[in-house]
Parts: C-alpha cells; sequence; structure tokens
C-alpha cells in the first residue's frame, strides 16, 4: 500500500541570478491499495515522472508524506531509499533498458546474481520466469535479436526476479505497437492476478489507463481525477 499526503515538488530553473521555482506537483493526495494495477495518466508535462520519481524515493519531495506498507519513506535519505528500492520496488521502462552484451536469460538472472543468489537457485527461478513470460525459446538471444515485444518480458521478468511487492511501469508500452501493447497490457494482468503484484502505470494514453483497476489523471501537477483527500 502506497499512500500519498498533500505531496508538492518544483524545480528551479533558468540561469543563476534569474532562478525561479517552478511548481510540478501541487498538493497530491491519494492510494495505491496492495494488489491493484493502478494507472497515472496525464498529458506531457504534467508531471507524471517526477511524481513516480518521488513515490521510488529518487528524488525527496518538496513537502508531503509518502508511506509505503507503514514505512514513512519520505523521511528516508539517500542510502535507506536505495535499501527500501531494493526489497519493494521493481521498475520497466518504454525502452526496456536491458543488457545489450547479455542474454535475455542472464538480463533476468542479473539481480539475483548481483544479491548473492546460489546459482542452481537462480537458475530455477529464472527458468520459471521465463515460462511465465513466454520467453523459453528465445532465452539464448541478445537483446538485438529480439522483438520490442519480447525485450519488454524481459524487462517484465527482470522486473520480478527479487519479487517485489511492488512494479513502476513508466510508459511500458510506449515503445510497442498496438498488438504487442495488448500483450504487455495483458501479461501486466495477468501477473497482477496470479502474483497479486501491485502494478503502477504512469502513461499519457487513455487507452493504456483504462485497463487498471483504478485511474488517477493528473493535469498540470493536480490530480483532476481519482484523488483522496482524508489525512493521515
Ligand atoms: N530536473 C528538472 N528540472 C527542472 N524542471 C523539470 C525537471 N524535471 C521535470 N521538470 C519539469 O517538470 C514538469 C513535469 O515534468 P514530468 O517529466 O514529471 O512530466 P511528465 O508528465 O512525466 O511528462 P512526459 O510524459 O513528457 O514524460 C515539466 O514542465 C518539466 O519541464
Amino acid at each position: 500500500m502506497i499512500r500519498v499526503r498533500e505531496l508538492s515538488h518544483s524545480f528551479k530553473i533558468g540561469k543563476k541570478d534569474k532562478e525561479r521555482r517552478v511548481p510540478v506537483l501541487k498538493g497530491l493526495s491519494f492510494d495505491i491499495r496492495e494488489g491493484e494495477v493502478v494507472s497515472i495518466v496525464g498529458r506531457s508535462g504534467s508531471g507524471k515522472s517526477t511524481l513516480l520519481h518521488i513515490m521510488a524515493g529518487f528524488l525527496k519531495p518538496d513537502e508531503g508524506v509518502i508511506e509505503v506498507d507503514g514505512t514513512k519513506t519520505s523521511l528516508f535519505d539517500e542510502a535507506q531509499s536505495a535499501q527500501f528500492r531494493l526489497k519493494h520496488f521493481g521498475f520497466i521502462f518504454q525502452n526496456f533498458q536491458l543488457m545489450p552484451g547479455l542474454t535475455a536469460f542472464e538480463n533476468v538472472e542479473l539481480p539475483l546474481k548481483l544479491g548473492g543468489v546460489a546459482k542452481r537457485e537462480r537458475r530455477r527461478k529464472v527458468q520459471e520466469l521465463m515460462e511465465q513470460v513466454g520467453l523459453q525459446e528465445v532465452q539464448d538471444h541478445y537483446p538485438n535479436e529480439l522483438s520490442g515485444g519480447q525485450q519488454q518480458r524481459v524487462s517484465i521478468a527482470r522486473a520480478l526476479v527479487t519479487d517485489p511487492p511492488i512494479i513502476f511501469a513508466d510508459e511500458p508500452t510506449g515503445s510497442l505497437d498496438s498488438e504487442t501493447e495488448q500483450d504487455i497490457l495483458l501479461l501486466i494482468q495477468s501477473l497482477n492476478k496470479t502474483r497479486g503484484i501491485t502494478f503502477v502505470i504512469i502513461t499519457h494514453d487513455d487507452t493504456v489507463a483504462e485497463t487498471a483497476d483504478r485511474i488517477y489523471r493528473m493535469h498540470d501537477g493536480e490530480l483532476v481525477e481519482g484523488g483522496i483527500i482524508h489525512a493521515i
């Protein structure tokens, strides 16, 4: 469960002598419940990525509270945020961000290797996920030998391999054709159902947003649909 309360953020812009602060998030309050697929939708520049960066602890907000499973993550320093992220969050990006020199299998295996998981356990886990996302046939291919949809499946498997309860997906279908987009959205839904993972999908596309259980709509740094206003 993620609780966001009275979240505000601004960025400094302009040259040093003419610096000014531009508000980007303006007092957002909302909840993301465990086991939901939530979409945050809005036009370019509405503040979606900034919101994601703050929820994931990459950026400290000017004001407001973020709680993840009862922990006030907005009070964390950088090291605490990084530690917390490893355990709680997985990430999927528009441009997949796979390691080009590793095969599909090795890309999915990498977080486990970095986490010191033994080889036999790694193999078992990666194999199981490759089957679940439908990649057994191409597991020895390098990213440039895979289609966009297959690359996104690899990145989804990689996000899942450490068993995070929450996955942030930033425009996960932004680089895919509409048929492949549907496949990936169906995969997200099925992983949500079978594994109970919470997905937070950031998108500018209404069709993508509408596949979620709950939709939050942003406009100009404000939630214009779906917010909740109780205080913590
Ligand atoms: N580091 C930064 N410094 C200054 N301004 C920034 C910074 N990052 C974002 N902004 C500004 O904040 C506003 C919101 O940006 P953000 O990237 O959060 O929007 P978005 O909805 O994710 O857009 P897109 O869909 O294009 O990624 C924009 O006006 C942007 O120019």
